[in-house]
C-alpha cells in the first residue's frame, strides 16, 4: 500500500481560504483541494509548503502556523496530511498550473466538494472563530 506525508497549506485572507481544482487524472480528481503536496526525502514539511505553494498557485510563504494533522486511507492508497494554515504570504495566488482556483470564505466552504480526508479540515476551520480576524 502506498502511503504518502502530504505538507497541505490553508491560505487564509480577511475570512477566506484560496482553493484550487484537482486534474481529473489526479487521484481524487475532480475534487476542490487545499495546494499542496508530497513531502520529498529530506525535506522539512516547512519547506514542501513553500516549495508547493510557490509551484501550485505562486505565492511566497512567509509564516504558517501548524493547523492539524490527519490520517486517512482511501483504500487505494493512505495519506496523512500535515495541515498549515498560511497567515503570512506575498503574491496574488493563482492556478499555476492551469488548474482553477478561487477565494471561498470559510463559512461557505461546505459548498465545495473535497476529498473525503478533507471533512475534518472543514469542521474545525469552521469551528475556529480566530480565523475571521
Ligand atoms: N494537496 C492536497 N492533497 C490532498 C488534500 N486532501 C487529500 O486527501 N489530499 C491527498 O493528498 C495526496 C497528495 O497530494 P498531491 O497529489 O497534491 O501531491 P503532489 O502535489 O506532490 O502531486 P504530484 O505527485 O502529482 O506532483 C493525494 O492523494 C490527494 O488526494 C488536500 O486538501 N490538498
Ligand atoms: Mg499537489
Amino acid at each position: 500500500m502506498q502511503h504518502v506525508l502530504v505538507a497541505v497549506g490553508i491560505v487564509l485572507r480577511q475570512g477566506q481560504t484560496f482553493i484550487t481544482l484537482r486534474p481529473d487524472d489526479k487521484h481524487q480528481g475532480g475534487k476542490w483541494e487545499f495546494p499542496g503536496g508530497k513531502v520529498e526525502a529530506g525535506e522539512t514539511t516547512f519547506a514542501a509548503l513553500k516549495r508547493e505553494l510557490d509551484e501550485e498557485i505562486g505565492i511566497e510563504v512567509k509564516h504558517s502556523t501548524a493547523f492539524m494533522r490527519i490520517e486517512h486511507d482511501y483504500g487505494d492508497k493512505q495519506v496523512t496530511l500535515d495541515i498549515h494554515i498560511i497567515d503570512d504570504f506575498s503574491n496574488e495566488p493563482y492556478g499555476r498550473e492551469q488548474q482553477q482556483g478561487r477565494w471561498v470564505a470559510i463559512d461557505a466552504l461546505q459548498s465545495s466538494q473535497f476529498p473525503a480526508a478533507n471533512a475534518l479540515i472543514v469542521e474545525k476551520l469552521q469551528q475556529s472563530d480566530w480565523l475571521a480576524v
